[in-house]
């Protein structure tokens, strides 16, 4: 199966980028970008751990609209910073084939 998670990141970040610099009023995205960077950081730490909450006691519902509310909010403070998921997707790519442990290995003998 073709994963959806990368068409469904592309098309929340074309319809946030088109927010920019609309009404506040009409739109949260662009309430949120006029709030500044920090609003943003808040409101992704706010939902990563209602994520977290949603993932520790097993409920596998709203574990699944957190994690839209945190991709969301993740993609505004991408935006906010003039970084974006292709970004992500590079440092993925970057990582892909180091294992996690050899990887916390090399920074402790740096
Ligand atoms: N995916 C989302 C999305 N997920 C969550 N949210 C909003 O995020 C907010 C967070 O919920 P909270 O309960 O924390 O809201 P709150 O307490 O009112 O927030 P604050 O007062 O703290 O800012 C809610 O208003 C949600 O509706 C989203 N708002 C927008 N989008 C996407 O962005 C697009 C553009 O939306 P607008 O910018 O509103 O037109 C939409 O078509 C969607 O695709």
């Amino acid at each position: 199966m073709v994963g959806k998670i990368g068409p469904a990141l592309d098309a929340l970040t074309r319809r946030i980028t088109a927010r920019k610099g609309d009404d506040p009023e009409s739109s949260y995205t662009a309430k949120l970008l006029s709030d500044g960077r920090e609003k943003c950081a808040k409101k992704l730490g706010e939902e990563g751990v209602e994520a977290a909450l949603a993932g520790a006691k097993g409920d596998r519902k709203e574990l699944v609209a957190e994690s839209a509310d945190v991709f969301y909010h993740l993609a505004v403070l991408l935006e906010a910073n003039g970084a974006s998921f292709d970004d992500v997707a590079d440092e993925l790519d970057r990582r892909a084939g180091v294992s996690g442990i050899a990887e916390k290995a090399s920074r402790k003998r740096r």
